[in-house]
């Protein structure tokens, strides 16, 4: 890992073995860092902060250091997507897909760096100047998750530092791998030393260490709801800023009249796109009533021809789940559905061959007769799990969607525009999807109404996130006030 400029091992010698989930073998060994290496990395970003040239430094300057990142992304864009399919045992399409995003968001941050000036406001008195100017908010912990590695780490990364802020950065523990590799690219770039720190290790000891500290100033997470709850708490001692993604329980609303090949085609792609792993996915497909069988029927025929395998295979279409704990997790959830008298349509099970035996495989599953009163709707499974509910009205479909404590994104299929407009205003989510589903960009701001989270990531915002503001107001003819003679 990396501390202080330097790459070192966990300070207690302690190491951690990586496993391909397509089939157990130990891919790497990295350290298993603990409170103390974190503290020493946030000794060093803080000492990077208050003393250092970073945050001084013309943020041009700085922007011309990210766009370095991109073009090493770029240029490394095979071995990194490798790395990430090999570690989280997503498609090696989707690992280059990924590469690309990241190497735009560095991009993108890099050209948006030297944007904002400040504004000068005009104030209620004479003789005076206001201005009011954005600051790097200092320290920040970032702590990100399993199923995009590389690429939820981009997106703290690149505004962070465009910002001017150090950092310390703990991926998770099981897929560190990628987030080592930039830490490379990003030497051979040249960052003065204790801006950027990585520190691999467990959430319960380096992540609490990150969130409690008093020594950070923001600490930007992204991952599941209980976590995220700990951090805010953790959080609170110093009223460090907060910076929250969290998960989805994702609607796909689909009327009657959407186009059909369009809708069945994006809505395989919604949930089973890295086998459900995505905070976004489209796990709950809410039909209109009088389209039901025709989209279940024609669902299922594409179901069964889903390509489960290696995902460094390019014929795979599905690879395996990033852990065995996950997968476990996901088959609780598949028994839940069948107890709750959710009617089990194909799937829910271990795929069978020899070719599945060592990898977390689980089929793709379609649970049909859902209503929100059941888990398997209301909490996120975040596995290749679709759920399908029916609708009568418009009006139903958006008080069946809404009910959630989640709020990330949603999507509506329709060729009434009207109606897309209206339910997209009456959907309680950070993004809403008209005829599409999945995508994100650098420019768009990403985040989660009500439990899916605080604050935004990408866009402008997501750069914001990582500033203060301050206003400067000049006298510019001062005069005693006489108050106090
Ligand atoms: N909203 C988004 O943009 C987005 C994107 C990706 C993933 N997610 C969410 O992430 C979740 C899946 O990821 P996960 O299983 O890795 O989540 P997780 O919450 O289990 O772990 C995320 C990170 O938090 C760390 N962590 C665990 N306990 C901690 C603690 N007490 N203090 C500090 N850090 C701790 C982990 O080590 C890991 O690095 C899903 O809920 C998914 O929806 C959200
Ligand atoms: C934000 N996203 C969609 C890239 C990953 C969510 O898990």
């Amino acid at each position: 890992m990396v501390i202080d400029g330097e790459w070192v091992a966990a300070h207690n010698g302690q190491t951690r073995e990586i496993i391909n989930p397509f089939n157990q073998e130990i891919i790497a060994v990295v350290p298993e860092g603990d409170r103390e290496d974190a503290k020493r990395a946030i000794q060093a970003a803080r000492r990077a902060f208050d003393h250092g040239e970073w945050p001084h430094m013309p943020a041009a300057d700085r922007g011309k250091k990210l766009f370095k990142v991109a073009e090493l992304i770029d240029q490394n864009n095979e071995k990194l997507a490798e790395l990430e399919t090999l570690d989280t045992g997503k498609t090696l399409v989707e690992s280059r897909a990924d590469m690309e995003d990241i190497a735009g968001v560095f991009r993108y941050y890099a050209g948006l760096a030297d944007k904002d000036g400040g504004e000068t406001i005009e104030p209620p008195m004479p003789d005076a100047v206001s201005r009011v100017v954005r600051e790097p908010v200092g320290v920040c912990g970032m702590i990100t998750p399993w199923n995009y590695p590389l690429l939820q780490a981009s997106w703290k990364l690149a505004p962070a530092l465009a910002a001017g802020c150090t950092l310390v950065l703990k991926p998770s523990e099981i897929t560190p791998l990628t987030t080592l590799k930039i830490a490379e690219l990003m030497e051979e770039v040249g960052f003065p030393k204790g801006v950027v720190n990585i520190v691999t290790g467990p959430g319960a000891t380096v992540g609490a260490e990150l969130s409690e500290s008093d020594q950070v100033d923001l600490i930007s997470f992204t991952g599941g709801i209980e976590t995220g709850r700990k951090i805010m708490q953790a959080a609170s001692g110093n009223m460090k800023k907060i910076a929250l993604e969290l998960g989805g329980k994702n609607p796909n609303i689909v009327f009657a009249d959407s186009d059909f090949e369009t809708t069945v085609d994006y809505a395989m792609n919604a949930v089973y796109f890295h086998a459900g792993q995505v905070c976004s996915a489209g796990a709950r497909l809410i039909v209109e009533e009088s389209l039901h069988d025709k989209l279940v029927n024609e669902l299922l025929k594409r179901v069964k021809r889903i390509q489960l395998g290696n995902g460094m295979d390019e014929s795979t279409q599905m690879g395996p789940l990033t852990s065995a704990e996950h997968r476990a997790k996901v088959e609780r959830y598949i028994a839940i559905g069948k107890e709750e008298g959710a009617k089990l349509l194909i799937g829910g099970k271990r795929p069978e061959g020899k070719e599945y035996e060592k990898g977390f495989f689980l089929e793709p599953t379609v649970f049909d007769g859902c209503d929100t009163k059941m888990r398997i709707v209301q909490e996120e499974t975040f596995g290749p799990i679709l759920t399908i509910e029916t609708f009568r009205t418009e009006e139903e479909a958006v008080r069946i969607a809404n009910d959630s404590v989640y709020g990330l994104a949603g999507a509506i299929w329709t060729q009434d525009l009207n109606r897309a407009q209206r339910v997209s205003k009456s959907l309680r989510m950070g993004t809403v999807w008209i005829n599409d589903f999945h995508p994100y960009f650098p420019q768009a701001p990403w985040g989660g109404y009500k439990q899916s989270g605080i604050g935004r990531e990408l866009g402008k915002t997501g750069l914001e996130e990582y500033t203060e503001q301050k206003h400067i107001f000049q006298n510019l003819n001062p005069q005693p006030m006489g108050w106090f003679k």
